[in-house]
């Protein structure tokens, strides 16, 4: 508990919404956090998220695509070039401040080999957010992103998670070649509603910037979620969250799910 109240790394104080990797296969395209985000912070209406929500984030996708290594760049600044496959799961807790709100991600880091994909994929359920990674340099485990990202959806509610691409290892990919695969990346990531970025965990290329944003996103929509069910419960009724033009992929989401007919 005492290590829950100590001040949040400065390196992890998020005050401005990071923006997108790629405007073609965003989550939204807003250049600040929701209006409604950001007033609720600044008057301390978060409700639960803040002080007792951590946010479940899944990491799938095939093997030795470099998920682990992804985890590893972000939470411990490390990059290892043998490959030691993650046998089941393996988590790690990153703390942000995000608008002053302290704000808590679980990362799951599952096995993508065959034989432990068992085992991992019982710890899928209850994701906020789900990161599917390919190698930029493997067509076939993009390919495979739609069969990572079926096997999650049927433990959680599809109109409730937020999704990222994510190719790796972009420091092995010639500019030339990876702007054709990148092509087809952004192709997959519009069908899915998924936000696309490329990184590279041996350089650190974007991998602060693209984990950011998953911090961001993920605390917009869970605020937007306690926001909804407030004010549900004060008027007694299904109420609409109002959006703004630029938000693709969320709205139409929770129009899915919440809103009123
Ligand atoms: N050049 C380069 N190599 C990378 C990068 N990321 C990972 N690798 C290498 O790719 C191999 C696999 O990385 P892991 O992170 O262990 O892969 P994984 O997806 O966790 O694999 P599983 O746990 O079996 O599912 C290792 O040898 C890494 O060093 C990268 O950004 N650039
Ligand atoms: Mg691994």
């Amino acid at each position: 508990m005492m290590s829950m109240l100590a001040p949040v790394r400065r390196d992890r104080i998020i005050a401005e919404l990071p923006q997108c990797f790629h405007k073609e296969a965003a989550l939204h395209s807003r250049s600040s956090f929701h209006p409604q985000v950001t007033g609720a912070c600044q008057e301390q209406r978060t409700g639960t998220v803040g002080r007792f929500k951590i946010s479940k984030i899944i990491v799938v996708g095939d093997l030795s695509v470099g998920k682990t290594c992804l985890i590893n760049r972000f939470c411990k600044d490390t990059f290892d070039k043998n490959y030691k496959a993650t046998i089941g799961v393996d988590f790690e807790m990153e703390r942000f401040e995000v608008l002053g709100v302290p704000f808590s991600l679980q990362l799951w880091d599952t096995a993508g080999q065959e034989r432990f994909k068992c085992i991992a994929s019982t710890y899928y359920r209850g994701a906020q957010a789900i990161v599917i990674v390919f190698d930029v340099n493997d067509v076939a485990s993009l390919a495979h992103t739609r069969q990572w990202l079926a096997d999650a959806l049927k433990e959680n509610d599809p109109s409730n998670v937020i999704l990222f691409l994510v190719g790796s290892k972009k420091d092995l990919s010639p500019p030339a070649q990876y702007s054709l695969i990148e092509r087809d990346a952004i192709k997959v990531a519009k069908e899915m509603h998924a936000e696309y970025w490329a990184v590279s965990s041996l350089t650190g290329e974007n991998v602060r910037e693209f984990f950011f944003r998953v911090a961001s996103l993920t605390f917009e929509s869970s605020v937007l979620a306690e926001l909804e069910k407030s004010s549900a419960r004060k008027i007694g009724d299904v109420v609409r969250i109002c959006s703004a033009d630029g938000d693709l992929y969320l709205t139409a989401q929770r129009r899915k799910s919440k809103c009123c007919r």
